[in-house]
């Protein structure tokens, strides 16, 4: 579905990312971890194309990606509301692609009520908490049924309560309407819950790629050992 070839890149002197390679198929979640500074969220700005990447091509279905697309939404570390109610907040995205109006009610009752948001329906997104406003943003995110789901640690205003809440609904939807997810997160617990696919980063290398399971158990280089044993 979308493959990165050859991916490097740079800011002045400093080479963030190097050369990555990767393919991302449909319906799967896909956990990205690392250390700080590894180029985790500058690899979801360039492979959603917000971002030109100094060298390498992405591809989406066979075509070259080079503006961001409707297929793919997005939601950023810090989540960005539109300054109107929830509900115009949800409903936004259906608006811009022009869904029929009985659908646009479903969908935006469906999330309602999935993401608890029912109370806040007509509330002010300035006025929402941090944690109301990162649920909002994931709801907006999920509600045109985006092709791929991309998420900079999603969790990260959540308690664990809601963060439960967050992965049932991503594992759901991925399925139920298959959905792929991308999500960075310093969890390594959150990525064994949710991911299929981990990959791991180190500055700005993709060490390593595998099934969640095999990633943590049987790390195949001693740079991710150390990582997910806390050593570094
Ligand atoms: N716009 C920018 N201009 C210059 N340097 C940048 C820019 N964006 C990121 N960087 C640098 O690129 C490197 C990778 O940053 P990035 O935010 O992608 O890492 P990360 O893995 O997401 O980190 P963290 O886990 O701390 O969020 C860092 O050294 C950062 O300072």
């Amino acid at each position: 579905m979308l493959e990165i070839k050859d991916i490097s890149q740079c800011y002045g002197q400093h080479w963030v990312l190097k050369e990555i390679n990767f393919t991302f198929t449909e319906g799967r979640i896909y956990g990205i971890i690392g250390p700080n500074g590894a180029g985790k969220s500058t690899l979801l700005r360039v492979l959603t194309a917000m971002e030109k990447p100094r060298a390498g091509e992405i591809w989406w279905e066979k075509k070259l990606l080079t503006q961001p697309i409707p297929e793919i939404t997005c939601m950023w570390q810090k989540p960005y509301l539109f300054q109107t109610t929830v509900k115009e907040n949800l409903l936004y995205g259906l608006k811009i692609r022009k869904w029929p109006q009985r659908e646009q009610n479903e969908r935006l009752e469906y999330l309602l009520d999935k993401f608890r948001l029912r109370e806040y329906k007509h509330k002010y997104a300035e006025a929402l908490s941090g944690g109301e406003g990162a649920r909002v943003a994931l709801a907006r995110a999920i509600a045109p049924r985006p092709r791929l789901l991309v998420l900079d640690e999603p969790a990260a205003n959540l308690d664990p309560g809601h963060t439960g809440l967050l992965e049932n609904i991503l594992k759901e939807i991925c399925r139920a309407e298959g959905m792929a997810a991308i999500v960075v997160t310093h969890d390594m617990f959150q990525a064994k819950r949710l991911a299929d696919i981990t990959l791991f980063l180190s500055e700005g290398r993709l060490i390593e790629a595998g099934t969640t399971d095999l990633l943590f158990t049987q790390p195949q280089s001693e740079k991710t050992r150390k990582f997910i044993s806390g050593e570094i």
